[in-house]
């Protein structure tokens, strides 16, 4: 019996919303076989993130040599990977390895405003991570951040930001739009280089968002671990994640997790 395998390379959340946590929890839902290379060890709930914990480099580089030097993997997803060392060693072992069907999620500040990539990694995410991507999740805020940009307002800002972000060498770009303001809709823009493509959902009315960046990647990083092609995986992750947010759970007192299992119970 095979199954799809791939791997999560990024921070723990103890709090299960977001990070490794979220990544398993969506690969499982999706029928796939999840691994995980912890990078960094956050103590984190709903109300915020209260400390971090990153690993050593020999920790990181260890875990990761034991998954490609045994199991292997069909897709690999890189979410917080919080400071330059991390990022080089990353970048160096998944070429070293030659992996396939990178999703990097670059994550940068959490919901409640927590950084979790240190500003010295910024360069390096830019010059080394994001060219090495088959496709890159920015939120709006993390778009700005990487072109330097004040802010993006409107869907033609998001598509020129699209087409910004691929110039840094990614082969597909999924600029979500969970951050613009104004929309009754939640509208994602997938561009290869030729052409955009919307993923459109009605905008859910919640507070209970912990961790929705992760699963949507996650979600996609699943897909292509199965051999979907990029438009369909994103297709997938958009309706896994908007089921997930609709049944999003009212869990301690802050900013409560999505339900991963909605879309499969539907
Ligand atoms: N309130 C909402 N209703 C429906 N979809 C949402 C909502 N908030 C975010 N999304 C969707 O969730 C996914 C993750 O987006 P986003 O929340 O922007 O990421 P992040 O968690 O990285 O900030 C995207 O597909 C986005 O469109
Ligand atoms: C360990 C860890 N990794 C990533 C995040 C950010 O997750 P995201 O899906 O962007 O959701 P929010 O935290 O912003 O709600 C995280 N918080 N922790």
């Amino acid at each position: 019996m095979t199954i799809a395998k791939a791997l999560t390379i990024a921070g723990s959340d103890c709090g299960g919303g977001a990070g490794i946590q979220a990544d398993l929890k969506s690969f499982q839902e999706r029928d796939v076989f999840g691994m995980s290379v912890i990078t960094v060890l956050t103590a984190q709930n709903t109300l915020g993130v209260h400390g971090v914990y990153p690993q050593t480099l020999e920790a990181i580089g260890a875990q990761i040599d034991a998954i490609f030097q045994d199991m292997g993997t069909d897709a690999v997803k890189t979410g917080m990977l919080f400071s330059d060392e991390i990022v080089h060693l990353v970048v160096e072992k998944l070429q070293q390895y030659k992996a396939k069907n990178i999703v990097v999620d670059p994550v940068m500040i959490a919901k409640g405003g927590a950084p979790l990539l240190q500003k010295q990694a910024m360069d390096t995410v830019k010059s080394r991570l994001l060219p090495i991507a088959t496709v890159i999740t920015p939120n709006l805020p993390e778009a700005c951040e990487i072109l330097g940009l004040d802010s993006i307002n409107t869907l033609e800002e998001m598509k020129k930001a699209a087409k910004a972000l691929r110039e840094l060498g990614p082969k597909y770009v999924v600029l979500k739009g969970g951050h613009l303001e104004g929309s009754n809709e939640a509208v994602d823009i997938l561009f290869d280089g030729e052409e955009y493509f919307y993923f459109t959902a009605k905008r859910i009315d919640t507070i209970h968002t912990h961790g929705t960046g992760c699963t949507f990647a996650a979600a996609i990083t699943a897909e292509l671990a199965k051999g979907k092609s990029v438009h369909e995986a994103v297709g997938t992750a958009k309706q896994f994640i908007q089921a997930a947010i609709e049944e999003s759970l009212c869990i301690g007192k802050g900013i409560g997790p999505t339900k991963h299992s909605a879309y499969r119970l539907r």
